[in-house]
């Protein structure tokens, strides 16, 4: 079965700096995975990139999902629109259209199935309404959909954009430091939510965080990045303070809350929902 990520040998130079050096990596589908790493180690770039929002360089080898291209040797894919539509993105600064409404955020995730007459005027139809209602209510928002996105908190916000991304019909969500400007009992939720979406819809799942602590709460699998590079790719369990000490020296100081790994995982996630929404 093709992977839900295929990348194979990219690098990513901007000037002299390096930000992903010769970066190969497989996840596989409905396998959820934390991206870690201090700042500047290249994670945003590296998610950009498997997106299809930043080029690698020509030198690079290519990224697919589930077997569509993505980009290859530093050229987007001919069939790139159709591997975007399977990727949900979530970024750290919500990106929302804040003046919208709550359910218009969630039902921009069913443009790119859309004609573009229906698509360019918003003329979403009544099947679309209900999916964005579903995907609202299994993210426990519902009832702010008539809501401005701005009027929510970053919380609530960044539950809107995992709504959009079941509304879309992800088949891999890549986030990006998601719960990176929330408070710990949001942050928590939110973590809750992505987790939740991805075991009840079989949606491959890459969080990239500081925070080491929810990494190994919420993930079997962590890739550890440093300088651009992929310093290790294993299981959470052998992610202990001596361990980041050992990849990061001096710079492990960042990963490491003072809650050292003691954030609650597994028996606190929010209840499962067996209705797929599309
Ligand atoms: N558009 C850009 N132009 C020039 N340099 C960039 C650009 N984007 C990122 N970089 C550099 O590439 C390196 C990797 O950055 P990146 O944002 O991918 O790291 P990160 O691990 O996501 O960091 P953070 O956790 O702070 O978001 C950094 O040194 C950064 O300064």
């Amino acid at each position: 079965m093709a992977a839900a990520l295929e990348i194979d040998r990219v690098s990513k130079t901007w000037g002299s700096m390096r930000a992903v050096d010769n970066v190969s990596l497989r996840i596989e589908p409905g396998e959820r995975v934390a991206l870690i790493g201090a700042s500047g180690s290249g994670k945003s770039t590296l998610i950009r990139i498997a997106s299809g929002l930043a080029l690698a360089d020509a030198a690079s080898g290519g990224v697919r999902s589930f077997g569509v291209g993505v980009q290859d040797k530093g050229r987007l894919s001919s069939e790139v629109r159709r591997a975007r539509r399977q990727i949900g993105l979530v970024f750290q600064q919500f990106a929302l259209v804040g003046r919208l409404s709550v359910m218009t955020n969630v039902l921009v995730g069913a443009l790119g199935r859309m004609g573009r007459l229906r698509g360019t005027f918003g003329l979403f139809n009544d099947d679309e309404k209900r999916t964005a209602l579903a995907a609202l209510a299994e993210v426990g928002i519902a009832q702010h959909a008539a809501k401005k996105a701005r009027e929510l908190s970053g919380g609530q916000q960044q539950r809107v954009a995992i709504a959009r991304a079941l509304v879309q019909g992800a088949r891999l969500v890549l986030a990006d430091e998601p719960i990176a400007s929330l408070d710990p009992k949001s942050a928590k939720r939110v973590m809750d939510t992505l987790v939740t979406m991805s075991r009840d819809h079989g949606i491959a799942l890459v969080v990239s965080l500081h925070q080491v602590d929810y990494a190994t709460a919420y993930f079997d699998r962590v890739i550890a990045m440093n300088a651009g590079r992929v310093v290790f790719d294993g299981p959470s369990s052998r992610i202990t303070a001596a361990f980041l000490t050992e990849l990061y020296g001096a710079s492990a100081e960042e990963l490491i809350l003072p809650s050292q790994f003691a954030v609650p995982a597994a028996e606190t996630l929010a209840p499962t929902s067996s209705e797929p929404v599309s």
